[in-house]
């Protein structure tokens, strides 16, 4: 092919007509919206991802048609670059340009331009490795996305119903086959096994634990978790709930890692099934994020985030370095977000480096890489900890000279393994804390007491236009609208332990508030509080609501319909 098929291309095209009226936007978790108005994007990302493969020289690309988190009737779809990781971020604009082409010729318009200006040589093959969640709008765009395929010619290899993070395993698996960098065997199969086989190499020898229950949010973690299980045999006993994949309505619907970490509280269904001591977690809808959590002796819930995760392992991976008698040579460092909570970010940054980035887990990655280990998590329980490839080369060739050295050179050559470094990957990450764990004889109540979380809340305000949002210093400091910045530092500065910042979304028309706070000073004259609130968090959430409620009438909001919780 030296020119684009564009006889075949608007042939297909004509089938999946733009609606009219829609913008879509390729933002930080790809196109994410309704699951019934994207069925033109799919079939365009099908085109995208081959051109995106002959760019890379017939490299495969990955595309994941998932909505995470997010509720049943959404859906979505993101690109996975050769590496196994995000698209690069100049494609972003591609892909977002493609999308609201307004009709066929629109599009062609703009696939020949996008040809020309990345200088595409067409004469390249295109490969392109794909998979859905469980979601009921699924296999409709999927059909579309093959649409996409067969237009263009490529050479799609369909990866089924399956996780994010095993997709992008076998993008990273598919494009090092047969190198000496080799991911693994690129299937399912290769995965789990490369999963089950360092797990069960870092644990012999320790103790059994209590049986782990997991919440599945009755999405497609629930398939890999049963595959996991079988991989993992009697090496540890896992307890698979909110399974039901095919009852619509029930996908992340109070339950999963997003419930978890935005109600503080745990999901309804296991309710019953959680004993005083046990600890349990929870995966989204894509199972990329992780949220763990236990009862205590009162049977209060606690809750074990994603800052309690890298502080959890980056301890532990310091102290294997030092053990081996690598730490004058290997430097691990930490990446946040700032919605990370303070208090983890004081206990962290008093014994390693912390980078604090913008949201987004291309952000986190991409300051990960700069360091030998570079752990990075956001709150919401999305992370991975990435070994360079001077560590991995150091950790094949140092020469341990005691037992001792040996044993932990070991443990971390099988990190490594054990570790999805692709991408934040709920399962693996799973593994990797109960092999911490495991080595620790920790319970979660020791876990959590590494520190005391600050009492914080986020909340959501809707205004007209979030773009008029504008942030800098890693999206802590509003740079747009003028002077709100200022207003919120008055309110904060009436809080003890209070710190707070506003930030447009990334993946909702929406703008969000974040706020801690311990205590009010005395001084403070603000309005009477009148939300039932726990008295531990009563301070952050006062303090949410009164930032929330600035940025409601800073942007403009209807004074009628100012929600009551926004305090003057
Ligand atoms: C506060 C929060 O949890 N924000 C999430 C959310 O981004 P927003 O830009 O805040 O909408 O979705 C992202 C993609 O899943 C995730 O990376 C990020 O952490
Ligand atoms: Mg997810």
């Amino acid at each position: 092919m030296s020119q684009l098929p564009l006889n075949a291309i608007k042939h297909y095209s004509d089938a999946h007509s733009k609606p009219p009226d829609l913008h879509f936007q390729y933002g930080t978790a790809g196109f994410r919206t309704l699951g019934n108005t994207l069925d033109s994007v799919i079939f365009r990302v099908g085109i995208l991802a081959g051109l995106r493969s002959k760019r890379l020289d017939g490299k495969t690309i990955g595309v994941m048609v998932t909505a995470s988190h997010n509720p049943e009737q959404d859906n979505g779809v993101k690109l996975v670059d050769p590496r196994g990781e995000m698209l690069e971020a100049s494609w972003e604009a591609h892909a977002t340009l493609l999308a609201n082409a307004s009709s066929t010729d629109a599009f062609l318009e703009a696939l020949t331009a996008l040809v020309k200006s990345t200088k595409i040589d067409l004469s390249k093959p295109a490969r392109v490795v794909y998979a859905r969640d469980t979601r009921p709008s699924g296999p409709a765009l999927i059909s579309a996305l093959e649409d996409g395929f067969k237009a263009l010619g490529v050479e799609a290899r369909d990866a089924g119903i399956t996780t994010t993070p095993i997709l992008h395993y076998l993008v990273k698996a598919i494009n090092t086959k047969g190198t000496n960098e080799s991911y693994g065997e690129d299937s399912e199969d290769g995965y789990f096994t490369k999963l089950s086989t360092s797990f069960k190499k870092l644990v012999a020898g320790k103790a059994r634990p209590d049986p782990l229950i997991i919440d599945c949010a009755n999405g497609v973690g629930a398939h890999a978790g049963a595959k996991l299980i079988e991989y993992l045999g009697d090496s540890f006993p896992l307890v698979l709930e909110n399974t039901t994949t095919s009852t619509p309505g029930t996908l992340n619907e109070s339950c999963g890692a997003d419930f978890v970490k935005t109600m503080q509280r745990l999901p309804p269904t296991l309710a019953n099934l959680m004993k005083p001591g046990q600890r349990a977690c929870s995966l989204d809808g894509d199972a990329d994020r992780l949220m763990y959590y236990y009862l205590d002796e009162r049977g209060q819930f606690r809750m074990l985030d994603g800052d309690k995760i890298a502080a959890l392992v980056a301890a532990f991976i310091v102290e294997l370095v030092k053990l081996a008698g690598l730490d004058s040579e290997i430097k691990v460092g930490v990446v946040q977000t700032a919605y990370a909570n303070g208090a983890s970010t004081k206990y962290l940054a008093e014994r390693l480096p912390v980078k604090c980035v913008p949201t987004g887990v291309k952000h986190l990655h991409h300051a990960a890489e700069h360091y030998d280990v570079g752990v990075y998590f956001e709150a919401n329980g999305h992370g991975t900890v990435l070994f360079s490839k001077s560590t991995q080369d150091k950790l094949k060739s140092h020469e341990p000279s005691t037992p001792a050295q040996s044993t932990a050179l070991n443990h971390l050559i099988n990190l490594t393994q054990l570790i999805n470094q692709t991408v934040g990957d709920a399962l693996s990450d799973m593994l990797l804390v109960e092999v911490v764990l495991a080595h620790k004889s920790y319970s979660g109540v020791e876990w959590n007491s590494l520190y005391a979380d600050l009492p914080n809340r986020l909340v959501k305000v809707v205004v007209g236009d979030r773009n008029g949002f504008k942030t800098e210093d890693a999206e802590r400091r509003l740079v747009s609208p003028p002077g709100l910045q200022t207003k919120i530092d008055d309110l904060v500065r009436r809080y003890e332990g209070g710190r707070s910042f506003v930030r447009p979304s990334g993946t909702e028309d929406v703008v969000r508030v974040y706020a801690e706070a311990v205590v009010k000073s005395q001084a403070d004259g603000g309005s009477p509080y009148f939300i039932e609130v726990t008295e531990t968090y009563k301070f952050a959430v006062e303090l949410a609501f009164r930032v929330a409620g600035l940025v409601y009438d800073e942007a403009g909001g209807d004074p009628s319909r100012r929600p009551k919780e926004f305090l003057p």
